[in-house]
């Protein structure tokens, strides 16, 4: 059986009797890249403090590597290495400086310096003083910092905020290289579902405190949706063909749209198109971008209907005032 990782359980933290989390189950096998996505203030930050041990719960539990962090939480947490925020650095030093500090504190051998500035691609820029560094190389070298005690898990809170496209790029090929590379399972928060869509293979999404989805990121694709949409010559008399055929698309913008229409029927379809005379221009499969389902979820821009189908789709829970904050 695959091993949790990261298991919570009703874990809940209130802040002036607002529930930062409130009773959220995280699940996390390992090798997994876990996307932790949620809009500002959905509580992630509040969770991965717990996670790390650094706030204390008010209800549930947390578990490590499948152990319960309030029994042995300084053993568990060696284990762990993570990024909370902006990592703080001495600026006047350069990278291997600043590492031996950190170093010492966890009696690793001079070695491990070399080896995870060359996984995070800081080699070459080691004897730098760190000020110069952009941002997006502090942010690597804080990845590098995390990864000096070789953990098996590594959490990671918003590593891209504030950085521009080449510094994501290079944040996020790094951390999709941990599982393979490393064998590290990672959990990584962000706001934005492109940025986790593009890296994670397992997402939770959070709202207001509450998990709202939670599956892989495959899953969470498939049931996004996807339509077909074929453009031709004369749509109207398209559509009259594709009844003849058992389909009922909706017309829109001189295109045939179907929904949930299988490979073969597209292929019965085209073909009985193709013997009543139409031009078929183009056959293409659009998915509901995910950007359009997280703001769904997160209750955006949408009615109270659409929330409805999508959460009976993914068969996320109903979340209290789901709609009332908008995603970011
Ligand atoms: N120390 C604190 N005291 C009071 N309220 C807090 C504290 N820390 C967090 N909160 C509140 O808890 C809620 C969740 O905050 P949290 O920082 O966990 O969210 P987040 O998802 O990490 O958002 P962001 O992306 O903005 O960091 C927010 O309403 C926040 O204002």
């Amino acid at each position: 059986m695959t091993q949790m990782m990261i298991e919570t359980r009703n874990l809940t933290k209130k802040y002036r009797g607002t529930r930062a989390v409130d009773a959220l189950n995280l699940a996390i096998p390992q090798g997994e890249i876990y996307g932790f996505l949620g809009p500002n203030g959905a509580g992630k930050t509040t969770t991965i403090r717990m996670l790390l041990g650094l706030i204390k719960p008010d209800s549930g539990i947390v578990q490590l590597f499948g152990q319960d962090l309030k029994r042995d939480r300084i053993k568990i947490l060696r284990r762990v290495g993570s990024l909370v925020e902006y990592p703080s650095y001495y600026g006047h030093l350069n990278a291997v400086e600043n590492l031996e500090t950190l170093r010492h504190i966890l009696n690793v051998p001079r070695s491990r310096i070399d080896e995870v500035l060359g996984t995070v691609g800081l080699t070459k820029d080691a004897k730098r003083a760190v000020k110069g560094y952009s941002l997006g190389m502090k942010q690597r070298l804080g990845i590098a910092a995390a990864l000096l005690g070789s953990p098996e898990l590594l959490i990671l809170d918003e590593p891209t905020n504030g950085l521009d496209p080449s510094g994501i790029l290079e944040i996020r090929e790094l951390i999709k290289k941990m599982p393979k590379e490393q064998g590290i399972t990672v959990l990584v928060s962000s706001h934005l579902l492109s940025e986790i869509e593009q890296m994670a293979s397992s997402v939770g999404i959070v709202n207001q405190g509450r998990m709202i989805f939670q599956d892989s990121m495959p899953n969470l694709q498939r049931k996004a949706g996807s339509e077909i949409h074929i453009a031709l010559s004369d749509a109207e008399a398209g559509m009259i063909t594709a009844r003849e055929q058992g389909c009922f698309p909706r017309l829109d913008q001189g295109k045939l749209v179907f929904k949930g229409i299988d490979n073969g029927q597209i292929a019965r379809l085209v073909s009985a198109l193709v013997d009543a005379r139409h031009s078929i221009y183009r056959v293409e499969e659009r998915r509901k971008s995910l950007e359009d389902l997280f703001l769904t979820m997160t209750g955006s821009g949408t009615s109270e209907a659409e929330v409805s189908e999508l959460q009976a789709a993914t068969g996320a829970p109903r979340a209290a005032g789901l709609r009332k904050e908008a995603a970011q």
